[in-house]
């Protein structure tokens, strides 16, 4: 059954009492920035700058456009470390800011980790209050939606993004998490004397709402022990990972805005919101970076597809490669139990990524491990060094290492219902792909944009494990060349090559049968 993530009718007719005036507004979802105006702009800059703050005349609220939304430009050119923005900390909202013991015990009931929805609750609570609240200007200068995302998404997007399931998963724990808190701990309060919303009532998808605002502009200036925060007209600047501008900790609680280098008059002011590949940056901020260089393709680690891997990049014409063991030497598992594949509490987490140097530490060290041959060749290594890229065991046991890993991605990439071709034509609105690719069936079409969305996220994945192939064939054929004889050496290449063909390369019997075994290889 496909999961619906939650509703946007909320938007269109919201309770009076918590979106004055917004309803006509709210209907055009394709705009990020739906009511932020330019005086609504200027009454959120006077108030940072009556509550003690600083707002250099440099600074300019730019008009959304239909990728960034609304941000920040430079109006005329500033020279690197020119202070931009300071804020007071009465003018930073956070959830352990409120003194209100109503708000104070249902945010309790939010598990820790969950800061997001933490502040996401104070949120509401400030959006409720209308003009009693300190925060007014900030809260009345919000979007009303941030469309792209997931939790939004129609079930078409949903099915789309299913071919990724460590992003689908994630969309899903959050709506299930909303629906449930707000069952639980919001549905009964108005008339309550728990009440901290004031009789209004608030249900999963405005705490959606909520949310979606935390985790697209909340900070974490003040260190790790500190809440995130949301940081009004600081929170404007959209991402770049080459920004030119940065934020950090200022004297007595404040935080400023630089510039961390000299910026030209009419630049936007861009901040790096992290190295963040882009399944975090769908999840939390609602876009992508096209080949973002920090980009990840998580598995879960799982012997059985190491073996298929493996017998994938042996390939036809190899040369015979004794089987590996698989984990159930002693040796293997205090190594895997040393990395935390094994036990209780064993984080199965592996990843490709483009700046892991193709893959994780521990996915590197796996494969070296199960392509060992003996316990003699691993003895008084540690998982960090067996993971470690310059420390080989031996150039055959790399060769053997290396083939499994590329093994591992050739297979993730044939386990797609769609290859990256098909989800590229589709983008560039082709034929659609049948309805396993999550696309709606039918002819050439635009795709709407939260499908488009979805398509583009597998097809980045795709990119960066077919990147990960030929890089990884790259280094394999440069070692292959060093460690085996002419002849074999001709007949590796060969099956070298046939791995990093990925989804064009047939399966032989074994691989095809152990992918049969292996089910689904994420999450
Ligand atoms: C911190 S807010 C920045 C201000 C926001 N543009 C606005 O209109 O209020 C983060 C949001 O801006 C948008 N955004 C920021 N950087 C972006 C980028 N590089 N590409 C696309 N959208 C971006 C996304 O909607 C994101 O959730």
């Amino acid at each position: 059954m496909i999961f619906s993530g939650l509703t946007q009718h909320w938007c269109k007719r919201p309770p009076a009492t918590l979106w004055p005036g917004s309803g006509t507004a709210l209907r055009r979802r394709s705009s990020l920035r739906l009511f932020a105006s330019a005086s609504s702009a200027d009454r959120l800059v006077q108030w940072v700058s009556s509550s003690g703050g600083t707002v250099s005349p440099t600074v300019h609220v730019s008009p959304p456009d239909s990728v960034m939304g609304a941000g920040l430009r430079a109006s005329k050119a500033c020279r690197s470390g020119e202070l931009l923005v300071s804020l007071p900390r009465s003018c930073q909202l956070s959830y352990d800011g409120s003194t209100e013991p109503n708000l104070l015990q249902l945010i309790s009931k939010v598990p820790e980790e969950l800061w997001g929805a933490k502040l996401a609750l104070r949120v509401l609570k400030e959006r409720i209050m209308g003009p009693d609240s300190p925060f007014h200007s900030y809260i009345d200068n919000l979007p009303m939606g941030v469309p792209g995302i997931p939790m939004f998404f129609s079930p078409d997007a949903i099915r789309a993004l299913e071919q990724y399931p460590p992003l689908s998963e994630q969309v899903k724990k959050r709506c299930r998490w909303l629906l449930s808190f707000s069952s639980e701990h919001l549905s009964a309060l108005p008339g309550s004397p728990a009440d901290p919303f004031l009789g209004t009532p608030v249900d999963a998808n405005i705490l959606g709402w909520a949310l979606a605002m935390t985790t697209s502009r909340a900070f974490r200036v003040q260190g790790p022990q500190h809440p995130a925060a949301l940081l009004p007209l600081i929170d404007m600047s959209n991402h770049s990972f080459a920004p030119n501008c940065e934020v950090k900790p200022g004297p007595g609680g404040s935080v400023e805005m630089v510039a961390s280098r000299d910026i030209r008059a009419e630049e936007d002011l861009l901040l790096s919101y992290g190295k963040l590949d882009n399944t975090f940056l769908l999840l939390d901020y609602g876009f992508m970076v096209p080949g973002n260089p920090h980009d990840t393709v998580l598995i879960r680690y799982d012997p059985i597809m190491f073996e298929a891997g493996h017998l994938l990049a042996q390939g036809q014409g190899a040369p015979p490669d004794n089987a590996p063991d698989l984990g159930s030497a002693t040796f293997q598992q205090q190594l895997l139990t040393e990395m935390n594949l094994l036990g209780p509490k064993a984080d199965l987490e592996l990843a490709f990524g483009r700046s892991l140097q193709r893959c994780s530490p521990r996915l590197l060290a796996v494969a070296r491990l199960f392509t060992a041959a003996s316990a003699a060749e691993v003895r008084g290594r540690s998982a960090d060094d067996l993971g470690a890229w310059d420390q080989p065991l031996s150039l055959i046991n790399e060769v053997k290492a290396l083939r499994m890993v590329a093994g591992v991605a050739a297979m993730l990439l044939t386990r797609f219902p769609t290859t990256l071709e098909q989800d590229r034509r589709a983008l560039e609105g082709g034929p659609a792909v049948a309805a396993e690719g999550g696309l709606p069936e039918g002819g050439p079409h635009q795709l709407a944009p939260d499908v488009r969305a979805a398509v583009q996220l597998r097809a980045e994945k795709k990119a960066v494990l077919s990147e990960v192939l030929q890089d990884i064939g790259h280094r394999i054929r440069g070692l292959a060349s060093q460690t085996v004889p002419q002849g074999a050496a001709e007949a590796y290449r060969e099956s070298v090559s046939q791995a990093s063909g990925g989804q064009k390369r047939k399966f032989s019997t074994s691989s095809r049968k152990a992918k049969m075994r292996n089910g689904k290889g994420f999450g």
